[in-house]
């Protein structure tokens, strides 16, 4: 098998007397799309804070490019090439659209904000941030305030700066989140246009769009990996399939 870019090994976590990840192994390998799926409190979302360094895990190793980074903190994570979807919370509400991708370009070329009235015209940032805009569909609200965007526009933003740094794993939380189905179905298109360019970590709800852009699929039931496998192998698991039972798989 091909050596995992992520890789997490017998990963536990518990907050108070509540084990939430419970000996998690799991290997995400170079360009693909890895879905995590599971209902509701299965510990997806911790999953994904104990990879980015939001919350350190109890006990159990992670590896990125081979690296050791079970207690390295957020920034040196995101230095090594990792990057989360941001929330839309911590989007620059007042800060234009392109500002907001200015910014997060900015941060990969390690440039000094101070320096903001000439990265305006840098085009070492200008067209990098002009390039996202475009492929995120955003060019024609370049100037309006973030604030301003609609919410799928808000979290195709959100992709965008995210994309900025230039990952080699991106983590995606629920993209599709509050969609309606158009945003949906562009958001869907987007990322898969991101596959194979980059690794992908994908936690989503929704079924359709999981089992039509994943390579490999995951599922967490109450903090333990219940299955890993192609989205065929997984939509035929019994196990699944009663984890499931009621929803459209
Ligand atoms: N900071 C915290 N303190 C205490 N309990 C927490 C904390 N974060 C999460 N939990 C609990 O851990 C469990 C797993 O939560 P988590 O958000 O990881 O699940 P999830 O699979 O992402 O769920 P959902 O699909 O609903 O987003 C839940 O029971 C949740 O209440």
């Amino acid at each position: 098998m091909t050596e995992p870019l992520l890789q997490l090994r017998n990963i536990q976590k518990s907050f108070g007397g509540l084990r939430v990840c419970d000996q998690i192994d799991l290997a995400v390998v170079p360009g693909e799309l890895h879905a995590l799926i599971g209902p509701n409190g299965a510990g997806k979302t911790t999953l994904l804070n104990l990879i980015t360094g939001l919350l350190e895990a109890d006990s159990g190793t992670l590896l990125f490019k081979k690296k050791d980074i079970t207690t390295s903190p957020v920034h040196v994570r995101a230095r090594l090439g990792m990057a989360r979807s941001f929330q839309i919370t911590s989007l620059f509400q007042g800060f234009t659209v392109k500002e907001n991708i200015m910014l997060a370009v900015q941060a990969l070329d390690g440039s000094s904000y101070r320096f903001w009235k000439r990265a305006d015209s840098d085009p070492n940032l200008v067209e990098p941030s002009r390039h996202i805009m475009e492929r995120m569909g955003l060019l024609h609200r370049a100037g309006m305030p973030a604030s301003q965007l609609s919410h799928g526009e808000q979290r195709l933003l959100e992709l965008g700066m995210a994309l900025a740094t230039e990952p080699d794993l991106l983590l995606l939380d629920e993209p599709m989140a509050g969609l309606g189905p158009g945003s949906t179905r562009k958001m869907t298109e987007l990322i898969r246009q991101l596959k194979g360019s980059l690794t992908i970590v994908l936690v989503e709800h929704d079924m359709q769009a999981v089992f039509s852009l994943a390579d490999r699929i995951t599922v967490l039931v109450q903090g333990q990996v219940t299955a890993t496998g192609t989205p065929d192998t997984i939509r035929a698991n019994p196990l699944v399939q009663e984890a499931y039972l009621g929803t459209s798989c």
